[in-house]
């Protein structure tokens, strides 16, 4: 369970100001919201990667950032975090890239053999073919098989939450679509709960228990996906109104 407790945050202007919000265990929950009003930044809050001004966040209970020495730690083991654009290193190849996901004191002690293995199983559970693509560079592959690349590293440390930052931003329908069935299926085979940040509404609403909607720093909407789409909260409307206009602009239907 991740729990957000008034957090806010500001960098030269205010993004969180004070969000509440609880995702429950094995729960498929998606984040919606105009661009820019801090999905991400809520998102990284949950393992430091951007540090709170105030507030907290408990994972399973234990306080992040008031639960004393080691408690970010045993937070980051527990989340595999599968970035916006994937944030492979360049220069290393698919093999070092995904075994960078398994937490390095682990690592240090983990037979070559081993590594391999887990590396090898965590392609196949992303539906990527190991033997092509191992010894690959991220520069040699494709935006969905890198975003793929990338979603097995977070997961490859066997984590019992994912936090997916617009995993399909940036694809065509086809690999978002693949991505998403993805999604589904690891977040059920895995048995984790998943919380994905999303531009891409009908997906999130299709695959998700539950869905919030951030705007101006704050929680605006927390329901079901039927509940979401009946809202009759004037800014929750408008979001999915224009949401839908860019969608058929992007698909070509006439508006
Ligand atoms: N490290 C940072 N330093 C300064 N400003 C930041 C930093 N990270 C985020 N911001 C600012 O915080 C605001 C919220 O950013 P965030 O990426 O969370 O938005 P978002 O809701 O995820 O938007 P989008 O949907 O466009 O990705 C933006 O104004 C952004 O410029």
């Amino acid at each position: 369970m991740i729990e957000y407790r008034q957090v806010h945050k500001r960098f030269d202007h205010p993004v969180l100001a004070g969000v509440d919000l609880t995702v429950e265990s094995g729960e498929m929950f998606a984040l919606f919201g105009p661009s820019g009003t801090g999905k991400s930044v809520l998102l990284k809050t949950t393992i430091a990667l951007v540090t709170p001004d105030r507030g907290d966040v408990r994972i399973d209970g234990e306080s992040v950032y008031y639960g004393g020495d080691g408690a970010l730690e045993r937070a980051r083991r527990k989340v595999g975090y599968v970035f916006q654009n994937a944030a492979l290193f360049d220069s290393f190849n698919v093999f070092d890239n995904v075994g960078m996901g398994i937490p390095e004191d682990q690592l240090k002690r983990m037979p070559r053999m081993e590594l391999a293995r887990r590396v090898w199983n965590a392609l196949e559970l992303v539906n990527l073919e190991p033997d092509e693509v191992l010894s690959k560079i991220p520069s040699e592959l494709s935006g969905g098989m890198r975003k793929r690349v990338g979603i097995a590293r977070a997961i490859i440390g066997r984590p019992e939450i994912l936090l997916w930052d617009e995993p399909t931003t940036g694809l065509d329908p086809i690999n978002t679509a693949a991505v998403e069935r993805l999604i589904v299926r690891l977040s059920d085979n895995l048995e984790v709960t998943s919380l994905v940040v999303t531009h891409d509404i009908e997906g999130g609403l299709l695959i998700c228990d539950r869905v919030a909607m951030l705007d101006a720093g704050r929680l605006r909407f927390c329901g079901t996906p039927d509940e979401f789409r009946r809202s009759d909260d004037p800014v929750v409307q408008a979001f999915q109104d224009r949401a839908a206009a860019e969608r058929a602009l992007d698909i070509g239907e006439p508006r």
